[in-house]
């Protein structure tokens, strides 16, 4: 048999009653959840894109470089509370034990230095940490939650994506940044006891972990960006200074993701050099996926322009380079410059070497501009001691920008109990509200107890939110939606409504029990737990508890929850002692 609510005490103000009726989800989806619907099509070219599938952003140059990525975050909910009393040899009338429900696990993006793209994003869309234990009797509460923590690239920009604000950057090993925190457990019955409720018969549920959608970018932090046409020979150069061995080869657009190097300069820290694809004219505008990697650059302390010897006109590469930076971002074109010469081994480049450097030299307008061959390394260890004298003398690195949002929040930790009140005329006496607070709240209530019933009343009317809808016209009777819930609205109802199975429910103990005490069978007489105020728990199906009789109903050792192992010296009641 399945009660879904029992709710006896005579003259308890009950607010909302939970009634049976479900609203059919059509109906809420084209009035209510447009913007919902919207954002799972914009995003479903995620899932097939995981299936292998075409996906519909295969024009999207960005895509095809794992330095960007979305991602879903969700914390685990909270454990339930639960409703339990004390129930001890001597003392059948024990008090209120049931624990709070343990909270559920958060996520984390964690900085993790051994990465350097956000590839493992791409394969894992959805993360969800695990939800906390529910609290059982005894007053044991419910086991928190692990975290999940998702490693990302130092660099790692992360945005909410719906409003594109900036929630954080890890730069740093081991920095973490919490982006969707698990829910509290639920408080149980002990928890809501007081002088006058001694025996409070209702328990919150656990709070839903927050869940939102994660924008990811990732900029490489490196001391020296280089920066080039196409086979101008930056690869090349990264491979003749450090120990990264990246892609070279004699045609354009070789590289297609950054590479990092360290190049040993004798101070132990290591210059961090940072091997971009090579950019042409119109690479600001995004033509050969200029945007894509200029962002790498932009975290970088210098630059270092790799001029192309052999090119045709290598001081008009450098200037049309340069231009482009201007077009993507002045900030960028504002950094710092370094530039070589490259290629001087080729006898031809030799030649005009002098007459290359000083026009480079004017163009520039500094003097940092040195002749070097990456093929040969000739004057590549010069180059690279300059370099890091050169990133030390500049001043520090702009500090990470401010968040803009703040992803460290679940539920009801909200600031805002804003709420809205959505009416449809097309249908009439019904009513939506939404508001994070109120949703939250909604999403705790316990609704099989009324006495949770009865205190999710309270809340909607010191919320305002009753009187509100009276104001706009709302009747007793009309439909209240919160959430996936819906309710009757009784503004001024003093006799709460019962669900017609309850009172057959109650009509079977009652006849039960005149039965029983005809038969002088005592125990049995007992059973009416809808007259006594009694009350059961949905998820067991068992009967926890009643109004004043002076005998406690036994919880079963399943009420302690799947898991709960009794542990040595721990008394457990089973209902046949
Ligand atoms: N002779 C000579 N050839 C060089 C030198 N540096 C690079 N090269 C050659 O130039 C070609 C391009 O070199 P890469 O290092 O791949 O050039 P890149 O700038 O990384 O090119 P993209 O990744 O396509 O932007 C290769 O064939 C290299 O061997 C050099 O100093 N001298
Ligand atoms: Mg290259």
């Amino acid at each position: 048999m399945m009660l879904s609510l029992v709710l006896m005490v005579p003259d308890t103000h009950a607010f909302v009653v939970v009634t049976t009726k479900r609203i059919t989800r059509t109906f809420a989806t084209s009035v209510f959840d447009a913007d919902k619907v919207d954002l799972q099509k914009k995003y479903s070219d995620t899932f097939r894109r995981k299936n292998g599938k075409n996906s519909s952003n295969n024009d999207d140059p960005e895509w095809k470089f794992f330095d960007t990525a979305r991602l879903h975050v969700s914390g685990g909910d909270g454990g339930n509370g639960s409703v339990a009393f004390r129930r001890e040899k001597g003392a059948p009338l024990g008090g209120p034990s049931g624990g709070r429900g343990g909270s559920g696990g958060s996520v984390y993006l964690e900085c993790d230095e051994s990465l350097n793209t956000l590839m493992m994003l791409r394969q894992k869309i959805h993360v969800r940490a695990a939800n906390g234990k529910n609290g059982i009797g005894k007053n044991k509460d419910g086991q928190c939650a692990d975290d999940t923590i998702v490693r990302v690239p130092p660099g790692t920009v992360v945005r909410e994506l719906t409003t594109q604000k900036l929630a954080g950057e890890l730069r740093t090993h081991g920095e973490r940044l919490l982006v969707a925190k698990g829910g509290r457990g639920g408080r149980g019955n002990a928890a809501f006891m007081t002088q006058r409720r001694t025996a409070p018969k209702l328990a919150e549920r656990g709070e839903p972990g927050a869940s939102r959608w994660l924008s990811i970018e990732l900029r490489l932090v490196a001391d020296v960006g280089f920066l080039g046409m196409p086979n101008a020979g930056k690869s090349t150069l990264l491979a003749a200074a450090s120990a990264a061995r990246p892609k070279i080869a004699n045609y354009p657009f070789t590289t297609i993701v950054p590479n990092l190097g360290v190049c040993d300069v004798g101070d132990g820290a290591g210059l961090v050099l940072c091997d971009i694809p090579g950019l042409i004219e119109g690479a600001s505008e995004g033509a050969g996926m200029g945007g894509a990697f200029l962002r790498h650059v932009q975290r970088c302390k210098v630059l270092l322009h790799v001029v192309d010897g052999t090119s045709e006109d290598p001081v008009q590469d450098f200037i049309t380079i340069n231009n482009e930076l201007k077009q993507y971002d002045d900030f960028l074109a504002q950094k710092p410059q370094v530039v070589i010469l490259n290629k001087v081994d080729v006898p031809e480049v030799k030649e005009k070497e002098e007459e290359l450097l000083q026009s480079l030299r004017e163009a520039a307008g500094h003097s940092r501009v040195l002749p070097v061959s990456a093929a040969t390394t000739e004057n590549v260890s010069q180059l690279m001691s300059r370099l890091s004298k050169f990133v030390a003398a500049q001043p520090k690195p702009d500090l990470p920008p401010l968040p803009e949002v703040d992803l460290s929040k679940a539920g009801l930790e909200y600031d805002s109990d804003d709420y809205e009140i959505i009416s449809d005329p097309a249908y009439p006496g019904q009513w939506r509200i939404s508001g994070q607070h109120i949703e939250q709240i909604a999403k705790m209530t316990h609704w099989e107890y009324p006495e949770a019933v009865e205190r999710f009343g309270r809340q909607l009317e010191a919320l305002g939110i009753s009187s509100e809808l009276s104001r706009r016209g709302a009747e007793d009777g009309d439909l209240i939606m919160i959430d996936k819930y819906d309710f009757e609205f009784s503004p001024n109802l003093t006799n709460p409504y019962i669900p017609p199975e309850l009172i057959e429910a109650e009509e079977m103990f009652a006849s039960k029990s005149r039965a029983a005490v005809k038969n002088d069978e005592e125990d049995d007489a007992l059973w009416r737990p809808f007259q006594e105020g009694g009350f059961l728990d949905v998820d067991t199906e068992e009967l926890v508890g009643f109004g004043d009789l002076d005998d406690w109903m036994l919880l079963e050792d399943d009420e302690f929850g799947d898991d709960y192992i009794p542990e040595e010296g721990d008394e457990v009641w089973t209902s046949n002692e």
